[in-house]
Parts: structure tokens; sequence; C-alpha cells
């Protein structure tokens, strides 16, 4: 056997009061937007009003505050539509962004290895840099120290030479006005 299924294309009797006594005049179809025009609470019957104008009662219970299931599916289906085409739209701006993230991190990743790099090789010159510095340093030092050795014992001559001339000299040649001048 093949599958069916009942239609939810129902109706409702309308009659031409607000009570079951009163004579049917027509059908209305389940899911319709109707004008509710008062209501008999005696009866709990409702007069309505159709697109077409016509005016009947109906029991109120037939009423329901929301849209039939029949007329809100469609709404849903454009509403999954439209959602389905945004969360599309949404996948496909984050899988390109994420892939341009991904591109610049990798290309930082390459900047920050030569700016590393870059740095170690110009901290290994610096401490070149610095142990000559200290060398030069240490040799000027040596060189002061020898030209200071120099000049003291350069001057330690020129004294003693003058020692010499000052005090020797005047012994090994005999002056007479010096003489003389003991005398007097
Ligand atoms: C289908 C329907 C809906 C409604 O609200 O009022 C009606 C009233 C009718 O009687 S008439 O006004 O005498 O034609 C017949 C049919 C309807």
């Amino acid at each position: 056997e093949e599958k069916r299924y009942v239609s939810d294309e129902l109706n409702t009797w309308v009659r031409s009061g607000p009570g079951d006594n009163y004579r049917l005049v027509g059908t209305i179809n389940a899911g319709e937007e109707v004008a509710l025009l008062q209501t008999n609470s005696d009866t709990s019957y409702g007069q309505i009003r159709d697109n077409s104008g016509r005016t009947a009662w109906i029991p109120l219970k037939e009423l329901s505050n929301d849209p039939s299931l029949r007329t809100r599916v469609p709404d849903l289906e454009n509403q999954v539509k439209t959602l389905t085409d945004k969360l599309n739209n949404i996948d496909a701006t984050w899988n390109q962004r994420t892939a341009e993230m991904q591109k610049k991190v990798s290309q930082s990743d390459s900047v920050i290895n030569g700016l590393q790099q870059e740095n170690q090789t110009l901290k290994n010159q610096l401490i070149v840099a610095q142990k000559k510095v200290n060398a030069a340093n240490l040799q000027l030092d040596d060189k002061q120290r020898t030209i200071i050795m120099q000049w003291f014992m350069y001057g330690g001559g020129v004294l003693g030479v003058g020692l010499l001339l000052g005090l020797i000299l005047p012994h090994l040649i005999p002056s007479r006005r010096r003489k003389d001048r003991w005398m007097n």
C-alpha cells in the first residue's frame, strides 16, 4: 500500500447567530484571517467578519490568536532560507578572514625570526667590540705608563748631569777669584 496523509485543509461551519441552534450559513477555511467583532459569553460564540466583508458567528474555541501553521510555515521557510544564506555568507567571510589572519601571522612570524637573528648577531658583535675596547684601553694604559716612566728617567738624568756640573766641576777647576773672595 502507499502512504497518504489526512489533509489539514479543514473547514469550520459558521452560523447566522450566536448559538448552536442558529442556521449554518457557510464554511470558513482553517487559517483564514477574520476580524472578531463581538463575543457572546453565554454560548461562547463570537461574531466575525471575513475578508469579503461578510459577518457570521463561530464557536470561540475554533478561533486562535496565532496564525495557523499553514500560513506560518512559508514564512518560517523564508526565514530559514534567509538565515541559511546569511550563515553561508558569514561562514565564507569567516573562512576568508581566518585565512588572511593566518597569512599575516605567518608573515609576522618570519619577520620576528629575522629580527631575532639580527638581534643575536648585533649582540655578538657588541660583545666582540666591547672586548676589543677593553684590550685597547689596557694597551693604552701600558703605553702611558711607559711614557711617564721615560719622562721620569729623562728628568732624573737631567738632575744628575746638573748636579755633576754644579757641584763637582767647581772643585775640579779652581778659581782664584773665588779664593780672593773667601779671604775678604
Ligand atoms: C464563509 C463566511 C465567513 C463569514 O465570516 O461570514 C459568512 C456569512 C455568510 O452568510 S451571508 O452573509 O448571508 O452570505 C456566509 C459565509 C460566510
